[in-house]
């Protein structure tokens, strides 16, 4: 796991846009895994500037949803579908038959989950996820002590969780869903790179446990130690809790520029 320490939120996201327009580079019709929450907007502002200016042609970039609530018709603005067109569609002039979604309003969950799964798996699987992380070390919305082997299927928010979601329910937990469906972290452990983003104090002893900590399921965050090519993003706030800050910086301050994240 590579973690790489940046002065604040924005220089975070040009360097994982940055990484984002190499792979697109290479693969014009990359598949992109993408989080919701405010974390990874940054992301996907640097990467849309990038695309405006003509440095990047996202053109053929497929989009692919982590998760997303139980229940709220796909066109609430809060839904996890509604926020994606706005953030990260819309802005890379992509349409919905780039994206790819599983459905919050199946009748059958179990049975759209599993069908998630096969359309990631048909797609080719994701080339790039990125990831934001709960204070309690949740990725996607798996919850702590979900298995680590897990596959997308539906999951019940903790109460935590749904006091931080709160806030873009007008601030009444009582409009936050109970159920989500996420993408399993055996699901997420598939995509070719992991790039995890945390920024602000509020995630530093959730950041730690991911990285220093054992790879336990009470920390979901921490599978990304079970992944060949995982990088974890942080600014100064979110690593004050390392204890080998101090060596993560000196690590990436000699690594060569040509190789990236
Ligand atoms: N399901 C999302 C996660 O994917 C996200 O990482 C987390 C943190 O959000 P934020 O970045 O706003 O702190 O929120 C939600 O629970």
């Amino acid at each position: 796991m590579e973690v790489v320490i940046v002065p604040d939120a924005k220089a975070g996201g040009e360097l994982i846009a940055e990484a984002m327009a190499e792979l697109l580079g290479r693969k014009p019709d990359a598949l992109l895994g993408v989080a919701t929450g405010s974390t990874p907007l940054p992301v996907y502002q640097a990467l849309a500037a990038r695309v405006r200016s003509g440095a990047v042609d996202a053109s053929r970039a497929r989009i692919a949803q982590l998760d997303e609530y139980v229940g709220l018709p796909a066109e609430h603005p809060e839904s996890y579908r509604s926020v994606l067109r706005r953030e990260v569609l819309e802005p890379l002039g992509l349409g919905m038959d780039a994206f790819m979604g599983p459905d919050g309003t199946a009748e059958d969950i179990p049975a759209a989950c599993a069908a998630y799964d096969r359309a990631l798996t048909e797609a080719g699987g994701v080339d790039l996820q990125l990831l934001g992380i709960g204070t309690d070390g949740h990725i996607g919305f798996n919850e702590p002590c979900s298995s680590l082997a897990s596959r997308t299927r539906i999951k019940t928010l903790t109460e935590q969780t749904r006091i931080d979601n709160a806030r873009f329910f007008d601030g009444d937990i009582g409009q936050v869903p109970h159920h989500v469906i996420t993408q399993g972290i055996g699901t997420i452990l598939e995509a070719r790179h992991l790039v995890l983003l945390a920024t602000g104090e509020g995630k530093a002893e959730a950041v730690a446990a991911t990285v220093e900590g054992p790879v336990a399921a009470v920390c979901p965050a921490s599978a990304l130690q079970l992944h060949p090519h995982a990088t974890v993003v942080v600014d100064e706030a979110a690593a004050s809790e390392l204890k080998l800050a101090d060596y993560f910086r000196h690590t990436y301050a000699g690594k060569p520029a040509w190789q990236g994240i």
